[in-house]
């Protein structure tokens, strides 16, 4: 799912060379609405295997209470990700902005969303239901693993 059309599209080429293409069902909308979509049904509940989360960053906290913290709907209790799945979560080192000293100099947007990412990253590392790895490639990728 993407709010843009256009970069699935750019995308596109590279998935149908790998042949995959008929297994994407691409939705243009925001995230949340269609996360909410997903948990109405029931065979979603628990069966995701991979979650990759590369969007706004000032909601990834909001995101993962939906894929895994326990989201009452309906006094029930339900979430996406599988118990042993994996949710990976990109940009956690946020152009290193997340170890800069308080007064490093940052771009604009990289100073908006540093705090959202700092909040995301202390969440997850206190998360009892998961276990996480952090690569250090990229802009930083942060795995985990569903524990139950
Ligand atoms: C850094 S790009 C990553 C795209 C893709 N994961 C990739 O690596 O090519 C971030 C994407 O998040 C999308 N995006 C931003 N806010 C969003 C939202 N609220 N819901 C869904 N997608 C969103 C943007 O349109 C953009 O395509």
């Amino acid at each position: 799912m993407d709010i843009n059309r256009e970069n699935y599209e750019l995308g596109l080429p590279v998935i149908q060379k790998a042949g995959v293409a008929h297994k994407i069902e691409f939705k243009e909308s925001p995230a949340m609405p269609v996360l909410d979509e997903l948990l109405q049904d029931e065979k979603n509940h628990g069966s995701y295997d991979f979650i990759f989360v590369d969007a706004d960053k000032d909601n990834y906290l909001n995101y993962h209470r939906r894929l895994i913290e326990l989201v009452k709907v309906d006094k029930r209790s339900i979430e996406l990700a599988k118990v042993g799945g994996l949710i990976g979560y990109d940009n956690t080192l946020w152009n290193g902005s997340v170890v800069a000293p308080a007064d490093a100099p940052l771009r604009k947007f990289v100073r908006y969303y540093r705090d959202f990412v700092m909040e995301l990253n202390k969440a997850l590392a206190v998360d009892p239901r998961i276990e996480i790895c952090m690569l250090p490639v990229g802009d930083g990728i942060t795995l985990c693993r569903r524990l139950k």
